[in-house]
């Protein structure tokens, strides 16, 4: 069944957009009637989500309502600040939605974990969200714009996990920035909100050892990793009026993995 046009008249902004979770949500979004500014640090697989989404790559001058790709690097102050001019330049307005997906995994034990391990996921996890989000709050806040911002953020923000110091970490830094953000922002029309996945199947999950993965499968109530579109389900759902009251909430998209 067709999903319903509740995005009609947003823009959204997916980071993260060139690779599972991200380009399942810049699908999903663009099939509720969204126009999407997909962001990656890979533009090439930007512009290919794009692509899958019927519209122009260009990163600029993408007519009013068709989809666009863009290049950035989320955890890089000037990088986040020119996304956000870019996509206004380009769209004419800022996004009303702003999904951010951008992450990635550097796993070890603590008793080995690099510092370099620890600052990059920090600095890509926690830091790019804060930095995305401050730029594209600026840019409603000053056109008096109301919005919805989602968060991917993890189970393991929530219970942490083997191998996993910096990530853990960063995910939950995600779940706290979430709650402050919804508490500065909600008297401006704007929601904040914080998805947790637990395991989902995409390229980032693959790189886990079998032999965790089995083990971990076998903890889910229902058995089996999820999709990337269990979780832009729920993006979408964030991202519409249907969520209208709800800001500052930490919704689990696990299987029932650690309910
Ligand atoms: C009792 C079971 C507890 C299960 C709790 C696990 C919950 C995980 C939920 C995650 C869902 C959300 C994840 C999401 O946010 C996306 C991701 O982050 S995907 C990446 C997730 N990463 C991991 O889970 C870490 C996996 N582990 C590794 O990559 C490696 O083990 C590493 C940390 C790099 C260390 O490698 P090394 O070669 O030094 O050691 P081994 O791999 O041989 O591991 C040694 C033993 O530890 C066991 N182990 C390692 N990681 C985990 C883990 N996450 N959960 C449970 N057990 C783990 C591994 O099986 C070995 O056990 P054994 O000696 O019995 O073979
Ligand atoms: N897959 C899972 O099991 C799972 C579970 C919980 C949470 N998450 C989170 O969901 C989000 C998406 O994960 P995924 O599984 O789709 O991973 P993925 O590796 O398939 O996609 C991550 C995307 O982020 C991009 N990216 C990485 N660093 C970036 C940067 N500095 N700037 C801009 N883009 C950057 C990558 O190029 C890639 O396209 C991540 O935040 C991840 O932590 C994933």
């Amino acid at each position: 069944m067709a999903a319903p046009l509740r995005l009609g008249s947003a823009l959204a902004l997916v980071t993260g957009a060139g690779s599972g979770i991200g380009r399942a949500v810049s699908v999903r979004l663009a099939r509720e009637g969204a126009a999407v500014a997909a962001c990656d640090l890979d533009g090439a697989a930007a512009r290919e989500t794009v692509r899958l989404l019927g519209g122009p790559g260009s990163e600029k001058g993408a007519p009013r309502g068709a989809h666009a790709a863009f290049q950035a690097d989320v955890s890089e102050a000037g990088a986040a600040r020119r996304l956000l001019e870019q996509v206004q330049a380009c769209f004419s307005r800022p996004p009303s939605v702003v999904v951010s997906c951008a992450g990635i995994t550097r796993d070890e034990f603590l008793l080995h974990m690099s510092e370099d391990d620890w600052d990059k996921v920090i600095a890509v996890n926690l830091k790019g969200i804060f930095l995305v989000t401050q730029a594209a709050a600026q840019a409603l806040v000053s056109s008096g714009c109301h919005g919805s911002i989602i968060n991917i953020s993890s189970i393991v923000g929530k219970v942490g996990n083997l191998g996993q110091t910096n990530y853990s970490a960063s995910k939950a830094g995600v779940i706290g920035l979430t709650h402050t953000v919804a508490r500065e922002l909600g008297r401006h029309g704007i929601r904040c909100n914080s998805v947790l996945p637990g395991f989902i199947a995409t390229p980032m999950t693959q790189k886990v050892p079998q032999k965790v993965l089995d083990k971990v499968t076998g903890m889910i109530p229902m058995g089996h990793l999820g999709t990337p579109e269990d979780v832009a389900d729920v993006v979408a759902f964030l991202a519409s009026g249907d969520s209208g009251y709800i800001t500052g909430a930490s919704v689990e998209v696990t299987g029932g993995l650690f309910m």
